[in-house]
């Protein structure tokens, strides 16, 4: 189980403040959720606490390990951001099960109720290039839960799901929130959110305002 404690971060791209001064504490056997307007920073300061941001200031702990100091990336991991690349030609179980040897630990059996989880068969003969928008999707949050990792972390994860589908998920979230998995989220539909998540966060303009 992890503890993410980030101080003082800060970022600019170009000139343009994304980052503003963010401090926070998350624990685990939590959800947390970012809310904001398009472009506030949420995928930004989720890219970061994944490690695939350096900062220009400010600190990321992960337990008591900081990154880009003592470690490149959260040990135990797992994000949906933006599109995820799949290969086209393999079927999800393929996909996830190559992912899963790159990052060791994750056997065939996890990969499999990890798929399951989301509402996918794993025993799908389709490609990927054929599934469609929300089956992509779900692949996409299958891939983050893999293994159960101590962090989970989710860019709008269910804006293509349908109904049955999004309580699927929402209910999975919470086991694994049970489980003791920190999970972090964006979402612009606020209900969702406060029926999910135990803290939010709101954005604005790179800050937490609230
Ligand atoms: N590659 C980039 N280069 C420069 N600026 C970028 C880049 N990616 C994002 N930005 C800027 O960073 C800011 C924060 O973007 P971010 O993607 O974090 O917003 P967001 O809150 O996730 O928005 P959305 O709700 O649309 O997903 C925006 O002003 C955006 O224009």
């Amino acid at each position: 189980m992890s503890e993410i404690r980030i101080e003082n971060l800060n970022k600019k791209i170009k000139g343009s403040v994304i980052l503003n001064d963010i401090s926070l504490t998350m624990t685990p056997g939590r959800i947390y959720g970012l809310r904001g307007k398009n472009g506030c920073g949420k995928t930004m300061l989720m890219r970061a606490i994944c490690g695939l941001l350096i900062p220009d200031g400010g600190h990321i702990y992960i337990d008591d390990e900081e990154l880009h100091r003592d470690i490149k990336f959260p040990r135990s991991i797992g994000a949906l951001i933006e599109n995820p690349s799949f290969l086209p030609q393999y079927t999800g179980f393929r996909n996830l099960r190559l992912l899963a040897k790159l990052m060791g630990g994750i056997s065939d059996d996890d990969v499999r109720y990890a798929i399951e989880r989301t509402g996918l068969d794993p025993d799908d003969k389709r490609v990927y290039r054929k599934y469609s928008l929300g089956m992509k999707q779900k692949l996409g949050i299958a891939n983050a839960i893999m293994g159960e990792p101590d962090v989970i972390v989710l860019d709008e994860p269910i804006n293509a799901l349908d109904e049955e589908s999004v309580d699927n998920i929402k209910k999975e979230l919470l086991k694994l929130r049970d489980g003791g998995s920190l999970i972090i989220t964006a979402c612009h539909d606020r209900e969702e959110l406060e029926y999910l998540c135990d803290e939010i966060y709101e954005m604005k303009d790179g800050r937490i305002v609230q």
